[in-house]
């Protein structure tokens, strides 16, 4: 641990050892998402009674954001699956830079310090740097909100003359891309305690905005949805608390079922209702030979007849979430026949074909689309994953591979997954974790 900073170091030298060859079969349970914990986490600021977040992801962003919430005002701990929090009896909206530059929602914690106190200071977001990753739109919503930027090439200053602001519009859409996930939340925080209704065009509608804007309109926060054209909110001087539970991780979800997949093999998520995997996923795995079977409130995943090739693109929900695209392109190795995926949100999310061609798949990318010749034959190797799926990635890999494989890249995969080692082990998979790799 980091005495000063109560926190698990950003590194870790262990490494997964992968016997292939085992089918995965077996019933698990999917964490609460990552992805949607961490924004609410931010949305935790803004309430003026205790809030508790059950389902929290055991990740190592969980409790940066503990420690960030903590040194800037609101207490805040984690009990088991809960995320606590009572209302701050002040603020020091600096976001420090050991925090803010390990986790990607730097932006949105630092909108609701901003929307809390009319000031916030905090260094340009972390998560994986799989490419560069903008934060122009959450920015423009701080603008619009009434703040003055002083923005530098590593840290953001911003500051409100008055706490009266007046309510804003922004639009959450990117240049190059669609609506932005995090902007959305940035502007949704930021408009929430503001008198009026403000406005947020292009707003995206991925379950992490979803989730967030309904913990809000229970706290009293009025919200409503004009399609994907705008979302408006009419904030409160006063946003209650309550209990709520963070969603099931569809990432994880996918990944176990590609997992489960690529090893001829079943798993029932117990916890993961078929319904809660976004459509263009839903539809991706069934051309690719997956079966999704709704049972007991849960999904039974299977691959009866074997991989087979796709063509498909990457998208904003419900479309096949970039989440996924690594950990599909591994499954996509034993589909007998070409594959293509466009990845159009990260066009340069490639990071994981250096380690899925060290195991022997026949994989490249030219420029955005990513094209995989199946089936190649797998065999184990010693490959370092330097984001959180591309490590996903090659462990799906290795768990068909013939031999064993070495895996690193375990913060990343740690990151992503609480417990995601100790549930491929439970289905089957013959894992080891290395204690220290030179
Ligand atoms: C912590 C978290 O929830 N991370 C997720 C979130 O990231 P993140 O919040 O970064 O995703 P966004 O939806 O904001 O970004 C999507 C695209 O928009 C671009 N962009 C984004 C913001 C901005 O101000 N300007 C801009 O150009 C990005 O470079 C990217 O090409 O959504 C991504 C897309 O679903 C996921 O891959 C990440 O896992
Ligand atoms: C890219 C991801 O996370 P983050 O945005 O936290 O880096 C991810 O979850 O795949």
């Amino acid at each position: 641990m980091n005495d000063q900073l109560n926190l698990p170091p950003a590194t870790d030298s262990r490494a997964v050892r992968v016997a292939g060859g085992h089918r995965l079969e077996g019933t698990t349970t999917v964490q609460g998402s990552k992805n949607i914990a961490l924004h609410l986490y931010a949305a935790a600021v803004l309430a003026d009674e205790p809030l508790t977040l059950a389902g929290a992801p055991e990740i190592p962003d969980t409790l940066v954001c503990t420690e960030i919430l903590n040194r800037t005002g609101t207490p805040t701990k984690v009990v088991g699956d809960r995320f606590e929090t009572t209302p701050a009896a002040a603020w020091y909206p600096v976001i420090p830079d050991q925090l803010g530059g390990r986790i990607r929602s730097t932006a949105v914690m630092a909108a609701a310090l901003l929307a809390r106190t009319g000031q916030v200071s905090f260094p340009l977001p972390g998560g994986d740097a799989f490419c560069r990753r903008l934060i122009d739109r959450h920015l423009a919503a701080m603008e619009a909100a009434g703040a003055t930027l002083a923005v530098t090439h590593t840290h953001v200053k911003a500051r409100t003359a008055s706490r009266d602001s007046a309510a804003f519009t922004t639009d959450a859409a990117t240049r190059q891309w669609g609506p932005s996930l995090g902007a959305t939340v940035t502007a949704m925080l930021l408009a929430a305690r503001l008198r009026g209704t403000s406005s947020i065009l292009n707003p995206s509608i991925e379950p992490e905005v979803m989730v967030t804007a309904a913990v809000l309109a229970a706290g009293g926060v009025g919200i409503t949805w004009e399609g994907t054209i705008a979302l408006h909110v009419t904030g409160t001087d006063r946003i209650t608390g309550g209990a709520f539970q963070i969603p099931p991780d569809r990432l994880e979800a996918a990944t176990l079922t590609l997992a489960a997949a690529i090893t001829g093999g079943t798993v029932q998520l117990d916890n993961f209702p078929t319904s809660e995997f976004p459509d263009g996923l839903v539809a991706v795995f069934a051309d690719a030979g997956i079966e999704l079977v709704p049972v007991n409130g849960g999904t039974l995943a299977r691959c009866p007849a074997g991989p087979r090739a796709v063509h498909t693109a990457t998208g904003p929900h419900p479309a096949f979430p970039t989440d996924t695209q690594p950990q599909l392109t591994a499954f996509l190795s034993q589909a007998p026949a070409t594959s293509r995926i466009e990845e159009r949100v990260y066009t340069d999310r490639t990071t994981h074909i250096g380690p899925l061609r060290a195991l022997g798949a026949a994989v490249n990318a030219d420029g955005s689309v990513i094209t995989v010749r199946g089936p190649a034959p797998l065999t184990g190797a010693d490959v370092a994953g330097k984001d959180i799926r591309a490590a996903t990635a090659a462990l799906i890999a290795a768990l068909a591979a013939e031999g064993t494989s070495t895996i690193r890249g375990m913060y990343h995969l740690r990151r992503g997954y609480g417990g995601l080692l100790p549930k491929l082990t439970s289905l089957g998979a013959e894992l080891t974790i290395n204690p220290e790799m030179p």
